[in-house]
């Protein structure tokens, strides 16, 4: 069930649809202070000492409710209504540093500027860097522009309630929503509301990939081939390949440079590796290729990039393209129906829309769209905070999972070995957004399951365990041991 980014007048709407259908408010409050309380236990460590703060509207009585159900931990709630009041005794508590505080100042009901006296308050508590669990909005924040209103509590985690608001979602809004998560079931009427995005949740993949009968071979599990490799680059292409593995395919083949062909073999065992040389015939017997990864070296033989266009134009088969090899691509039609998939991260989508980084992230899903319009409806996946994987019309997803300790070099093409690998299955052929969203969901996931564990994690590390994170069981995110 794909949950839409919607709007704050939205979300009053469906509010409204909900106490007419029935629900009552004091149910959906009682049910987010139980989910608030669940997530901010998993933020703090038996003991610690936690700080509720709590509004004079319902994000403050979603706060209070959360209180009652924090009965193991040393916690201080105070009612903050008015800045000038009770002050002293509120800086007496952050004095005392708590470990958590939950933000239950301001949701989507803020209206105005925050005057100064808000603004020297949300400084102080910004200032203390300490975690902060915000309910639905980062208080102070405007759900709808993602713009702070004056000022707004910087969250490391923001839990927000029905569905995601747009403001949240945007790059000026990052800084102040931390990471952003999602409680879809907090008891309301079905959302009455569909949209172009939507925010992907682990239980979309519940028993995806599906299981291999017992009658599989690997001849049924797809044939892929990686172009990758060159000289400064050959790590790019052996952990592109490991990316691969990961996704189990019947057999990979990675064709490299001959200048690195030594330094890549010896690492991979199950992977075929051998030299690329321009005689050979893409996609032949493959069932997917993947082009780009480490091919960064300056003397990229121009046989590889016309083999890399022909592909892109003619092939069948699901091609993917990463890196780059991006600069490469033709702007011609592909044949239709074929799967063509490319990653670039912001700078590589501004190269191909020929602006800067910063215009792309001003408005990703239209860069997103944007550059799918420019090669022909491929599939984009956007990478960075909240990847967006989408075409040029039809439903954008918002990836959840992920952390910014996947910001290491090397961490990309483990993606695009993955997400080849699975697309080069034929079953999983049959719906490419859906194998797409898996591929970065789960890859996101693996991050945040190793971070949970410990704080020097390695891409070598990721490529352990990528595929490993069971979506069944991923009811609330792993968190960092506090
Ligand atoms: N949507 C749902 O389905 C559900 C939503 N729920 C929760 O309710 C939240 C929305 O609650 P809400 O409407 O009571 O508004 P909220 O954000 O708590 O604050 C508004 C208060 O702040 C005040 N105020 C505003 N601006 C101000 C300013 N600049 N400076 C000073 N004061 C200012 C304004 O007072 P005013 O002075 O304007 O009279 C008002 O009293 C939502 O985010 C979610 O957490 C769930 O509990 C149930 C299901
Ligand atoms: N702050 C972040 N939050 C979540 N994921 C991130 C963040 N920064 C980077 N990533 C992810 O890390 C990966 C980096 O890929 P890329 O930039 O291509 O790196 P490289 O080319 O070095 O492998 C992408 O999957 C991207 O979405
Ligand atoms: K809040």
């Amino acid at each position: 069930m794909p949950i839409p980014v919607i709007n704050v007048a939205q979300m009053r709407e469906w509010e409204k649809a909900s106490w007419e259908a029935g629900k009552t408010e004091s149910e959906v409050i009682m049910r987010v202070g139980q989910l608030v309380a669940r997530r901010a236990s998993q933020m703090v460590r038996p003991g610690q000492l936690v700080l509720v703060l709590a509004g004079k509207g319902n994000n403050g009585n979603d706060a209070r409710r959360a209180r009652e159900h924090l009965a193991d931990w040393p916690v201080y709630l105070q009612d903050v209504s008015n800045p000038q009041e009770g002050i002293s005794e509120l800086h007496q508590i952050l004095d005392q540093r708590p470990a958590l505080i939950i933000d239950g100042l301001f949701g989507i009901g803020i209206n105005r500027p925050l005057d100064e006296h808000w603004a020297a308050l949300i400084q102080r508590i910004n200032d203390l860097q300490t975690k902060v669990l915000s309910i639905d909005v980062p208080s102070g924040l405007n759900a709808d522009t993602g713009e702070p209103m004056g000022t707004a509590i910087r969250a490391s985690v923001t839990m927000t309630l029905g569905a995601p608001k747009q403001g949240l979602l945007l790059p000026s809004a990052w800084p102040y929503v931390g990471r952003l998560e999602v409680v879809p079931d907090i008891g309301l009427a079905k959302c009455p509301f569909t949209g172009e995005t939507n925010w992907t949740l682990p239980e979309d993949f519940n028993n995806f990939p599906p299981e291999r009968p017992a009658t599989a071979h690997k001849g049924n599990f797809g044939r892929i081939a990686i172009i990758a490799g060159s000289l400064g680059y050959h790590g790019a292409a052996v952990l592109a390949a490991r990316g691969a593995q990961r996704a189990q395919p019947g057999l990979i083949t990675l064709y490299t440079n001959e200048e690195v062909y030594h330094s890549i073999a010896p690492q991979l065992q199950a992977v075929m590796v051998s030299i690329w040389n321009s005689k050979l015939s893409l996609p032949g017997d493959f069932n997917a290729v993947l082009i780009g990864p480490g091919l960064a070296a300056g003397d990229i033989p121009d046989d590889m990039k016309m083999m890399t266009r022909h592909v892109w134009r003619d092939a069948a088969v699901p091609v993917v393209v990463d890196a780059s090899a991006l600069d490469w691509l033709p702007l011609a039609p592909f044949p239709k129906n074929a799967i063509r998939v490319i990653t670039p991260h912001p700078g590589e989508a501004s190269r191909i829309l020929r602006c800067s980084a910063k215009q792309v992230e001003a408005n990703r899903p239209n860069a997103l769209r944007e550059v799918s319009k420019r090669l022909g409806n491929c599939w984009v996946v956007l990478k960075g905070n909240q990847t967006l994987i989408g075409r040029s019309s039809g439903e954008i997803y918002v990836n959840p999972s992920g952390n910014p300790y996947l910001a290491q070099g090397g961490s990309g093409d483990a993606l695009s070995g993955y997400l080849a690998g699975l697309l080069a299955q034929p079953t999983l052929q049959v719906d490419p957004l859906k194998t797409l969203r898996y591929a970065v969901w789960q890859h996101g996931a693996t991050a945040d399951k190793l971070t949970a564990t410990r704080n020097n994690w390695i891409v070598e590390d990721l490529l352990k365990e990528l595929g490993s994170v069971v979506p069944e069981l991923q009811d609330l995110p792993p968190s960092k041991p506090s």
